[in-house]
């Protein structure tokens, strides 16, 4: 990666990411879905919706035009949510070099499909095309000031790999890297669910213990998970398991988190959803992971409760009663 590179996506991490390799001497285009927001980007040299207070670094050019932000990168790094991820790479397919290498730092399963991100980024721009994942504890605003923050980088080729972590990579942002793309991406996607459970629970005033026990039995879940889709289970132990899962469980940075913090002291899911304001994945994810441990025939007890919570079929207090209500059993 020693081209400009294009970061695809200006909400809050796109551009946190953005920042953090034009700090780290890489030009980059950083281009928005909204032309108005990103001619803001351009004029202020700041992104004052979601990161203010942080001025862009001459090597960081806002591009209103993806087939500009596109043509003029080396390679590629989606930072759209969830839901925008298989029409960004469709819109990609028809345009994408076939030596330009696609990374994505995006959290959650297609909404179409179910499927892993990589699995549609396979599908859509593959089936040679080098690609990876970014994931791990990290806040978007910590990353935009320069606060010390590690994460992880699956690649399925290892010179790529190497090279996305080592155009990040800096004093203030460690950057491990991995081959377990199926592992980090479980990792990323289930702890937003596991985070809204977290959120609903402290809601209620349910206190440490209970936080401490949804953690853990969550953890569990991921790894259940994980084993099932043939992942690397010391993955799950890593920076984007058990790491983000402490971090956005424990912080009310986390837009999960608060969600799920909302909707226990007794706000609707559209009004928690509005007052948050910016992507709240798990709205999306808990329906995503319900249907695919279902499919495999998988006990996720509290990822099942997310999802009855944000369908609107169970209230909070009756998730947390169905889940202290299950039998007793072996804790492995
Ligand atoms: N923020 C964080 O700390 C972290 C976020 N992530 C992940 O990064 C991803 C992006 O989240 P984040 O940047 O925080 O979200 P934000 O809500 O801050 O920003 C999302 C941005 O994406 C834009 N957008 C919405 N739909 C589309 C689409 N279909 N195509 C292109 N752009 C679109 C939004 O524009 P508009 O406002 O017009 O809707 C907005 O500018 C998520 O998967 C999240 O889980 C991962 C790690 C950290
Ligand atoms: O993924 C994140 C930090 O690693 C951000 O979490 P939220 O989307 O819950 O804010």
């Amino acid at each position: 990666m020693s081209g400009t590179i294009a970061v695809l996506g200006a909400g809050s991490w796109g551009t946190a990411l953005a920042l953090a390799l034009a700090r780290n001497g890489r030009d980059v285009r950083l281009w928005g879905h909204s032309p108005e927001h990103t001619a803001q980007l351009a004029a202020d040299r700041e992104n004052r919706k979601h990161l203010p207070g942080t001025r862009f670094p001459n090597t960081l050019i806002p591009e209103a035009d993806l087939h500009q932000a596109v043509a003029a990168a080396a390679d590629i790094l989606i930072v759209v949510p969830s839901h925008g991820f298989r029409d960004l790479l469709e819109r990609l397919a028809p345009i994408l070099k076939p030596s330009q290498r696609l990374a994505w730092a995006t959290k959650g399963l297609d909404a179409r499909s179910g499927q892993l991100l990589h699995e549609v980024a396979d599908e859509l721009v593959g089936p040679n095309r080098p690609l990876a994942v970014l994931s791990g504890p990290s806040f978007a605003k910590e990353v935009a000031q320069g606060l010390p923050t590690a994460v992880t980088i699956a690649a399925t080729d290892d010179s790529f790999g190497k090279d996305f972590a080592r155009a990040f990579h800096s004093e203030s942002f460690r950057v491990y890297t991995s081959r377990d793309i199926t592992g980090v991406e479980l990792g990323g996607a289930v702890k937003n669910v596991l985070a809204v459970a977290a959120g609903v629970s402290d809601g209620l005033g349910f206190g440490a213990n209970a936080r401490a026990g949804l953690i853990t039995r969550g953890l569990a879940e991921m790894m259940r998970l994980s084993q099932a889709l043939k992942a690397d289970p010391q993955t799950i132990m890593g920076l984007s398991g058990v790491g983000d899962l402490i971090l956005t469980c424990t912080d009310d940075q986390s837009r999960n988190r608060r969600f799920g913090l909302a909707l226990g002291q007794g706000n609707s899911i559209d009004e928690a959803v509005a007052n948050i304001g910016q992507t709240v994945e798990a709205v999306r994810t808990a329906r995503e992971v319900y249907k695919l441990a279902q499919r495999i025939s998988l006990d996720m007890p509290i990822c099942e409760q997310v999802y009855y919570l944000v369908t609107g079929e169970v209230d909070a207090e009756t998730a947390v009663r169905n889940l202290m209500a299950r039998a007793q059993k072996a804790e492995f």
